[in-house]
């Protein structure tokens, strides 16, 4: 098994870091395009192979894509973090072109492989990869509400005293701040509704806390979050290489599904080692499909972007 992690800054080299100390395959290569960066975070990384007791080899490499070659999953963190103030969308101009190039350059070496997309705007980013890629759509996935559902986890934990372990809570839909679901009617603490023990108010701060989770990160420090996310990203690959059938929110191609095509949107769905298997229904009800609905558009506004770029 060969995993590539493209973009060694905070996300990508996390993320290796995770998959590395996971023992998700034998060869994880880190590709960066500045001169010498992922070399040095792979030695640094690969210093901490006997005090943490992992043998996979991790290799740096300054944007040599023959390094990549044979990739089974490849995950592209590459591109710019958003500042305090801005939204993840006005990333789109830069990261658009980056992305682009980034999948064009892996698919040269690694044809077959299952392509994680990680830079933001995470679902434009994606429906860019899935559309130019050619890949088959279940090769192509976005991740974010892996990353949101931990984070709505958190905010509930947080207020039913309890461990965020003994809980169940998804986030479907966009990964912006206004285009994330968190859907509080089907989380369970230990298979009881959370419902039951929060109040009306209690519950519309969590979901509104979690919407703007990552902003919240960016603003306290400066640029966005990278543990969670990097955790995230290596709990997705974990599922794919590990072919565990995790159910993972995940960005993915909708055909009909949630009432949706020609987009690609959170919903959950079964992650093995040929990507995403299959979208699970949950059933929404109608104020639920109404914002999945009102999600897609906001979406589909900034997939229409990519088109004057
Ligand atoms: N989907 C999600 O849940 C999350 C997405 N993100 C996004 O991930 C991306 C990366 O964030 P950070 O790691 O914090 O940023 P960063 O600035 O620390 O790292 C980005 C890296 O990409 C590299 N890069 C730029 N152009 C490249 C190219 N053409 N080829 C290879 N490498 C290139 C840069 O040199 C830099 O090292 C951002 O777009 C951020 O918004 C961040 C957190 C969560
Ligand atoms: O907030 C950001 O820009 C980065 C991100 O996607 C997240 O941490 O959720």
């Amino acid at each position: 098994m060969k995993i590539t992690v493209v973009g060694a800054g905070a996300v990508g080299a996390t993320t290796a870091d995770n998959i590395a100390r996971k023992e998700l395959c034998e060869e994880l290569v880190l590709l960066d395009i500045k001169e010498g960066l992922a070399e040095g975070k792979t030695t640094d990384m690969m210093q901490t192979a006997q005090l943490l007791g992992f043998d996979t080899k991790v290799v740096g490499s300054t944007n040599d894509y023959a390094k990549t070659k044979g990739s089974d999953v490849v995950v592209i963190t590459s591109g710019l973090p958003r500042k305090p103030g801005m939204t993840r969308e006005e990333l789109i101009g830069t990261n658009a072109n980056i992305v682009r190039g980034v999948t064009q350059n892996i698919l040269q070496h690694s044809p077959d492989a299952i392509i994680v997309v990680v830079s933001n705007p995470m679902d434009t980013m994606t429906y860019l990869t899935m559309t130019t890629s050619g890949l088959p759509q279940n090769k192509v996935i976005g991740m974010g509400g892996i990353l949101d559902s931990s984070r709505f986890k958190y905010y509930l934990s947080q207020a039913l005293g309890c461990s965020p372990s003994d809980l169940n809570a998804t986030v479907i839909g966009g990964h912006g701040d206004t285009t994330m679901i968190p859907l509080i009617r089907y989380a369970t603490w230990n298979s009881v509704p959370v419902t039951e023990y929060l109040s009306e108010e209690q519950q519309k701060k969590i979901v509104a806390d979690t919407m703007v989770g990552g902003a919240t990160l960016t603003k306290l420090i400066g640029t966005s979050a990278w543990y969670a996310p990097g955790a995230a990203s290596a709990a997705l690959v974990e599922s794919i290489v590990r072919d565990e059938k995790r159910l993972f929110p995940c960005c993915v191609a909708l055909n009909g599904e949630y009432g949706q095509k020609d987009i690609c949107l959170g919903v959950p769905v079964v992650i093995g080692k040929g990507g995403w298997e299959k979208v699970v229904d949950y059933k929404l009800n109608e104020e639920e499909q109404g914002l999945f609905n009102k999600s897609a558009d906001a979406v589909r506004n900034m997939n229409d972007v990519l088109k004057t770029l």
